[in-house]
């Protein structure tokens, strides 16, 4: 029997490949305001200081690829296509759902590389890719959010004990665990935004499933506009926890990212590290999903569940 072609549209923030692509990345990113020079350097800064470019643009590109193996390897009723469409850099989504119509493909499946929903993130690019879905009369159907998927929480939840063995018994009793997400403006909340909820739920569940005795919720990186942002931020976290609870070792487990990027290499493995360093505290972050094959067969299984949902 002949299998049903299916487009599989991969969706993540993208990243600049080069320097010469930041400033105009950056202007995307401010809906087509050039940054100040200052604010365009400390972006340029921030990126040399991780190796020059981000590792981001080869992972989503390895992701993608890992997905539709394990997709195509997985059943035999579809033939399945991954198309990467980006939100600020090319291919951006729009490239991506036009490639799909030209190879012939009438109906797809889309995942947004970022596990919780938000009107600020996962709708605008779910909105971006029906909107020229439409035109090519291609039906789309969305993965809303996967932050409860069970291979999701375990690759969290292994890492974490992983980190937590290393330690000493006398480390363990005083390690704390910092799990975060993207901030956001605070003004999300009053539209009932389930963002900062579902990231409570990926917290309660890693936490329960590890056994960590000692956590707090964090957000981290936020923007540099003057509305509020949603807090506590993690630098902030981290000096509270330290003066309130006299904890010597802090564990971030910065669980809405999926890959080793700008976010986490620098907000993370940087930042939050000098305050941890300030503090004589230890610093530790346990891997980030990137393409491992636990991590990749959970979306996998997210993404054929969606589309048997339909038949
Ligand atoms: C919710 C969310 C996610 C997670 C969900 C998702 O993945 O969608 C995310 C991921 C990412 N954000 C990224 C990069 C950046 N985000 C910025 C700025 C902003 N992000 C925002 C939100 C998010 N961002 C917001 C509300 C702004 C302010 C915009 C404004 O002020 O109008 C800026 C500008 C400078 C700065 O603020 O640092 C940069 C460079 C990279 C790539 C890293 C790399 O290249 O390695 C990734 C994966
Ligand atoms: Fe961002």
């Amino acid at each position: 029997m002949e299998k049903k072609k299916m487009g599989l549209l991969v969706m993540a923030y993208g990243t600049p490949t080069k320097e010469e692509e930041i400033e105009p990345y950056y202007t995307h990113i401010r809906h087509g305001r050039k940054p100040e020079p200052e604010a365009l350097q400390d972006l340029k800064d921030r990126y040399k200081a991780i190796g020059g470019t981000s590792p981001l643009a080869k992972i989503t590109e390895d992701q993608a690829q890992a997905i539709e193996t394990k997709l195509n390897e997985s059943q035999n009723e579809y033939e399945f296509k991954a198309y990467i469409g980006l939100k600020h850099i090319s291919p951006f989504i729009e490239d991506a759902v036009q490639e799909m119509a030209k190879d012939g493909i009438e109906e797809a499946v889309s995942i947004v590389l970022a596990p919780h929903y938000s009107t600020f993130s996962v709708k605008s690019y779910n909105d971006r890719a029906a909107t020229e879905a439409k035109k090519h009369g291609i039906s789309i159907d969305a993965v809303e959010s996967w932050y409860k998927e069970p291979g999701f929480i375990q690759f969290w939840v292994d890492g974490i004990n992983k980190v937590y063995n290393e330690m000493s018994e006398e480390e363990r009793e005083k390690a704390v665990l910092i799990v975060s997400a993207h901030s956001l403006p605070e003004k999300i909340l009053q539209h009932g935004d389930p963002y900062p909820e579902q990231l409570q739920e990926t917290a309660d569940l890693i936490v329960e499933a590890a056994g960590v005795k000692h956590y707090a919720l964090g957000w981290q990186s936020e923007g540099n506009t003057p509305d509020p942002w949603l807090g506590p931020d993690v630098q902030d976290l981290t000096r509270d926890l330290y003066n309130q609870e006299g904890y010597q070792a802090f564990v971030y487990a910065p669980v809405g990212f999926i890959a080793d990027h700008l976010e986490v290499l620098y907000d993370n493995d940087y930042e939050c590290k000098v305050v941890c360093d300030e503090l004589g505290v230890s610093y530790y972050r346990p891997d980030m999903p990137n393409v491992h094959p636990d991590f990749i067969a959970s979306l996998a299984k997210v993404i054929l569940s969606k589309v048997k949902s339909e038949v």
